[in-house]
């Protein structure tokens, strides 16, 4: 109850649709009801009766109060998926706009498939038991209640004869249901693993094949295929074995009705029409008594969808606006860190340990370091993306979090070492930041970034629609629109995270001598692995295990002949060097 009372505020306001689509349920199981009364009326008054003039009338009227319950089955089941869908229609947006500002630490344990299928299956679990569920749940007492009702009113022996086979049916449809639930479970939880594996594999296409391993994949879809079917041939079986156990027992207390009940016709106890009302009663509870677990099921499976959306919407948006942000149009861009410590919460300690620098107004700030070291983690505190468990990060003289989010992240320009391109077209990936901005302002990023003249060679040009991920481009390409996408922003801070290391020696020269010109004065901070990246930085952290072990500049560095980054230089230049050597005893030869 809880979780419906959680999500009240998405279909209370269409209340007025739920209450429509109850009242004119009123109506049909009313009438659904009436069908035997008539039935009786017809036969005991009409044609026993020997009143066969009544007979057009009788038909007239059976006509008539169809034709009301086909209208009103239509009002019911219209307001009904009103109900259900304009609910969902806000749970869905509120849910999306939820996951657009979830922190990055909910995304670093969140699993696509799994949110895929919460905003998808579980919407519609919810919405099935909004648009019908409940209705088939207020029908079945509604009709059963009814029903009995009438039964009684005819003759309290026959009703109660007719009841006696009704505990039997409860047990196997209760046992139907213990045995169902399960089994549905299985179905979506291999269907989950299956689209999991489709998604995945999808994703992963590049390792797939760059590794060969399409039979291997093939073999583990299939195996999750088969899981499925097997789920559903179990399932078909239960459904199969069950159903004409309930048939069954329905039928058997058809044939008690008909015996007792022919008895007391035959002793004029029971009027012949009454016995006939009473079969078509006995099917209206039967029916909905068959029914019960599929109703049962239903509340239980969106009972478990509601908890699963309300997980989303109560996650915690630790990262948001405070009261007094404020909202600045251009940053200076000046970024100091204090003493700045942060650890993800997870069972490996500190990411970053005592961090303090400070990068004045169009600095360039280079930061090596082995894997894991932290250079990554600086750059998203810088952005925001985590809050530091101790220290301060200061935007020109203001603590970021004094900022609104929008207007600090729409400072920073982020080029990754592998880019996201969404499956638009290029001048809508670059514009992505900056929807407002005319071609020729995305021209002149594009061109500033080196990207204006291979786009121009596509045949479509800044029209062209790129693959998902940005498929149909080189990596280099990919790149330099990620590189226009992040500076037609105008940052005032640019973070470069190992932004060429995906790519060639030539691609690399080229984005290098475009970032040249689109670093000129923006603070930047350059992630890279190679010293050839950040070698010109006004200022090197070299960072070791969360804690900057040298600083300075690469010339100042590489005095220091054991230190950390002299190794790190001996290694790359040495290897170089060695290349050049190989590669001249090559020529000599
Ligand atoms: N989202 C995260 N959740 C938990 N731990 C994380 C997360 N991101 C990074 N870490 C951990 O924090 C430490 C620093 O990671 P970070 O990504 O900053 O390193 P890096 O120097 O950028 O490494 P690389 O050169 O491989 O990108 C590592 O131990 C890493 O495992």
């Amino acid at each position: 109850m809880k979780t419906f009372l959680r999500l009240k505020q998405f279909y209370w306001p269409y209340k007025k649709y739920f209450l429509g689509s109850i009242l004119f349920l009123f109506f049909v199981t009313a009438i659904t009801v009436v069908y035997p009364v008539i039935l009786k009326v017809t036969i005991d008054d009409v044609i026993l009766a020997g009143n066969y003039n009544l007979v057009p009338y009788v038909a007239l009227g059976f006509i008539g109060i169809m034709v009301i319950k086909g209208i009103a089955t239509y009002y019911h089941q219209f307001f009904g998926d009103l109900f259900g869908i304009k609910t969902v229609y806000e749970l869905r947006n509120s849910l999306y706009k939820k996951l657009q500002y979830l922190p990055f630490r909910y995304y670093d344990n969140a699993k696509t498939g799994d949110l895929m299928s919460r905003l998808t299956a579980d919407v519609e679990g919810f919405r099935f038991f909004l648009s019908f569920g409940f209705a088939q749940a207020l029908n079945l007492i509604l009709l059963v209640g009814l029903s009995l009702g009438i039964m009684l009113y005819f003759s309290v022996p026959l009703a109660l004869l007719t009841l006696a086979a009704m505990p039997f049916l409860i047990v196997v449809v209760y046992r139907f249901d213990k045995e169902v639930h399960p089994a549905f479970k299985g179905i979506r939880k291999s269907f989950a693993r299956l689209t999991t594996k489709v998604q995945e594999n999808i994703s992963g296409m590049n390792t797939v094949k760059s590794l060969s391993r399409e039979d291997y994949e093939i073999d583990k879809f299939v195996n999750n295929n088969g899981d499925y079917k097997d789920n559903y041939i179990l399932t078909s079986n239960i459904w199969a074995r069950y159903f004409p156990l309930m048939e069954l027992i329905g039928q058997i207390c058809v044939v008690m009705l008909l015996g007792f009940g022919g008895f007391m016709v035959i002793n004029n106890q029971l009027a012949p029409g009454e016995l006939v009302a009473f079969f078509s009663l006995v099917w209206y509870i039967i029916g909905p008594l068959m029914n019960l677990g599929f109703i049962i099921n239903t509340f239980s499976q969106s009972k478990a969808s509601g908890e699963r959306l309300v997980e989303i919407l109560d996650e915690n948006e630790d990262i948001k606006d405070t009261e007094k942000a404020i909202t600045v149009e251009e940053l200076q861009g000046h970024v100091q860190f204090r003493h700045v410590t942060h650890s993800y919460g997870t069972e490996d300690g500190e990411a970053l340990k005592d961090i303090s620098f400070d990068a004045p107004v169009g600095r360039v700030i280079g930061l090596i370091g082995a894997t894991g070291a932290g250079k990554t983690t600086i750059t998203q505190l810088i952005s925001r993306f985590y809050e530091p468990n101790h220290g301060e990060i200061l935007i020109d003289g203001r603590d970021i979090s004094e900022y609104s989010i929008q207007s600090l992240r729409k400072n920073i320009g982020v080029v990754l070492q592998e880019s996201f391109l969404f499956s638009c077209s290029i001048r809508d990936n670059i514009s992505y930041g900056f929807p407002e901005a005319t071609l020729e302002q995305i021209q002149d990023a594009a061109k500033r970034s080196d990207a204006h003249e291979f786009i121009m060679e596509l045949p479509d040009g800044y029209d062209t629609i790129l693959g998902e991920r940005g498929m149909g481009l080189s990596g280099g390409q990919k790149q330099r629109i990620a590189i226009a996408r992040s500076i037609l922003i105008n940052p005032s801070i640019l973070i470069l995270d190992d932004a060429t290391s995906a790519v060639d020696m030539e691609t690399e020269a080229k984005i290098q001598a475009a970032f040249q010109e689109v670093m000129k004065g923006r603070t930047t901070f350059i992630i890279a692995h190679r010293i050839s990246s950040l070698m010109h930085a006004d200022e090197i952290l070299v960072l070791e295990d969360g804690e900057v072990r040298e600083r300075g500049t690469h010339e100042e560095l590489l005095v220091n002949k054991t230190g950390l980054y002299r190794r790190i230089y001996d290694i790359q230049f040495k290897d170089r060097e060695t290349l050049v050597e190989v590669e001249s005893k090559k020529v000599i030869i």
